[in-house]
């Protein structure tokens, strides 16, 4: 059978054939077969009256799948192997076997000594290998140039790595099984030899099966093209696919993203490069379109009509800890805005896809992107945390870190207004909000309803209706929730409303541990699923709504607000809101629920 299927992971649309583009289907099982680089169709559900094919592309699976006699969409297939009907004729006929004794994925972890690999990789390769979604055959591989054996690097990792809270059985002796399938190899970043000695390695590890390789470029971005570079001339798959996980900043400006996009492309094809958002790996994220395509009440208010402004809220009570040096290259927007806030905006803002084929999700959120106005300097509040002494505790300012200049104007808090021109949207305003150093750690939509018109019970609110608009929470972390603000009467004889939250609280709701992000990334990525990594042109997008107001805001050398290290962030961001008619939904008494 398939070589990654398993019941403990099932990949984001298992056990569900859905319907796409005229009538074709998409197969949930598609992805997960290891298919050769050169096979061209592949023909699955033999016995089914909807079969299935696959078409691929340049060695990567996609989920194109046509119902046979479907000529549009069958057309370029090759004739012969239309009638093949089951596994082992394709094997038969193709040359292949893909039985998953003989494919092999190899994962190789560049900058494995890094904070990030340390972090977060690591720990969710082994998520993935304790829950048995990782194929039979696996190696990962660190790779840095810090000089190191197998055993410290399995040192290193083992510290990093936990035990789920609900699933602890075995879990010493799985660590000890993951932690012997892996590996360490120093080298230079920019050096082909280096890679070609990684590639013999890796293939003693393939064993002469097909091999399908994945590198995780966990590197600082200066370096990123050399590493693809080699890594792709050097350490390639000969036989199987080979795909790149790039880890954000892309680029720090439109002209930037677009010049590391070509260098990319040099050495890779668009299909290869997994370009990773973490946030669109997170539980509430990707349940953003299961709310709205899936329950009958919200999709209808989901627009200007009903809308009167959405809110999206990204703040850390701590600063930026050691990444100093890297942050100041940057700042909040290109850090937390121009990514992981925006990606969330198109999500929520998108027109229902066709299908959840990720080429016609990713088409969607192009568009949405594409009808925003770029941000405008009067539209943005910038801030940065300084020194703060409280309890006898003195918290450090943001330009006393060693690597950042005394003279800093990198924003270290952002608040912004934008606007998606287009009939859903129009005169509707998106607020976002992100900022480190701040008095709590959350990450937050908020969604505030219109007024109630002709209100009966309007007396009941005194003169501020904003304290009786809906309003929907998604609380993306900490504490996952979904929750909904309601109006509503006081039990008792006399007539007092109050307001209540219908409320979806994930951890009374469900027993099971929320997988980390980078968990379901790495699976997607290895079995060639694309929808939550971010296409080229949706980074073009992204870029010109941003870059314009960026390159201002450093011309000008504009003077962040400055705000005590643990405060609730500039007031100017108060007066933002307020230029749109918006109170910051997050700034009330709020109880947690
Ligand atoms: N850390 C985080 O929380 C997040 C990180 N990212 C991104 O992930 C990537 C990796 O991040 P992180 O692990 O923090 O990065 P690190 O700064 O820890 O770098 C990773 C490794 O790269 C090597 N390295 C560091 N600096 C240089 C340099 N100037 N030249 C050559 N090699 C260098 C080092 O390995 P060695 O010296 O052994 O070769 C280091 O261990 C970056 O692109 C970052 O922006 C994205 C989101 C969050
Ligand atoms: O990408 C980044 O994200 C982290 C926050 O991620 P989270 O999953 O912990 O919310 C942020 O700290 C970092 O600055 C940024 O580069």
């Amino acid at each position: 059978m398939a070589a990654f299927s398993s019941m403990h992971c099932p990949p984001s649309y298992s056990s569900s054939i859905y319907r796409g583009k005229d009538q074709s289907f998409i197969s949930s099982a598609s992805p997960r077969f290891s298919v050769p680089a050169k096979a061209k169709v592949f023909v699955q559900s033999p016995g089914n009256s909807h079969q299935n094919a696959v078409l691929m592309q340049d060695g990567a699976v996609a989920t194109k799948v046509s119902l046979v006699g479907k000529e549009t969409h069958i057309e370029k297939l090759e004739r012969d192997l239309m009638s093949i009907t089951s596994l082992k004729e394709w094997d038969e006929k193709a040359g292949f076997d893909i039985n998953e004794n003989e494919s092999t994925v190899s994962i190789t972890v560049v900058g494995a000594s890094g904070d990030l690999a340390k972090k977060k990789i690591f720990p969710a390769l082994f998520a993935l290998y304790y829950e048995g979604c990782l194929p039979k055959h696996f190696t990962i591989y660190g790779y840095a140039r810090s000089k190191m054996t197998d055993t410290e690097l399995r040192n290193m990792v083992s510290k990093t790595l936990t035990c789920r809270i609900d699933k602890r059985e075995n879990c010493g002796e799985k660590m000890d099984e993951f932690l012997k399938r892996c590996f360490y190899h120093s080298g230079q970043y920019d050096s082909e030899e280096n890679f070609a000695l990684l590639d013999k390695k890796l293939k003693e590890h393939e064993g002469g099966r097909v091999s399908n390789r994945l590198f995780y470029l966990s590197i600082p971005p200066n370096i990123f093209i050399n590493a693809t570079k080699c890594a792709s001339t050097s350490a390639s798959s000969g036989n199987g696919w080979t795909r790149v996980i790039v880890e954000k900043p892309f680029g720090r400006d439109s002209e930037s993203s677009a010049a590391l996009t070509k260098a990319l492309k040099q050495y890779l094809n668009e299909d290869q490069i997994f370009r990773i958002d973490h946030y669109l790996g997170k539980e509430l994220v990707e349940n953003l379109s299961v709310l709205r395509f899936s329950n009958l009440i919200f999709e209808p208010l989901w627009s200007r009509r009903y809308i009167r402004n959405v809110q999206l809220i990204f703040s850390e009570d701590f600063g930026t800890e050691g990444r100093g040096g890297y942050f100041d290259h940057y700042g909040i927007i290109r850090d937390i805005m121009q990514n992981h806030l925006l990606q969330i905006l198109a999500l929520f803002a998108m027109e229902t896809p066709i299908s959840l084929d990720a080429e016609d999700i990713r088409n969607e959120k192009v568009k949405v992107l594409r009808s925003m106005r770029p941000l405008r300097l009067e539209d943005v509040v910038i801030g940065q945390y300084k020194s703060h002494t409280k309890g006898g505790v003195t918290y450090p300012g943001y330009t006393d870190d060693k690597t950042v200049p005394k003279d800093s104007l990198t924003p270290t808090f952002a608040a912004a207004a934008l606007f998606i021109d287009n009939a859903r949207w129009d005169g509707v305003p998106f607020l976002m909000k992100a900022g480190k150093a701040l008095n709590n750690k959350r990450a937050e939509i908020r969604v505030q309803f219109r007024h109630v018109p002709g209100n009966l019970y309007n007396r009941k609110f005194g003169t501020d209706l904003d304290q009786a608009t809906n309003e929907l929470v998604i609380r993306v972390q900490p504490d996952e929730a979904i929750y909904l603000k309601i109006n509503n009467k006081v039990p008792g004889l006399g007539m007092r409303l109050d307001r209540s939250k219908l409320n979806l609280h994930y951890a009374a709701r469900y027993s099971k541990e929320i997988p980390d992000a980078y968990e379901r990334l790495l699976l997607d990525a290895i079995e060639g699923e694309r929808r939550l990594f971010i296409r080229s042109d949706e980074l073009d997008a992204a870029w010109s709504l941003f870059t314009p107001v960026l390159a201002e805001l450093e011309e000008k050398k504009i003077i962040p607000e400055y705000y005590p290290f643990g405060s609730r962030g500039p007031v100017g961001a108060h007066y933002l809101a307020a230029k749109y008619n918006v109170r910051w939904g997050d700034l009330g008494v709020e109880q947690s629920v």
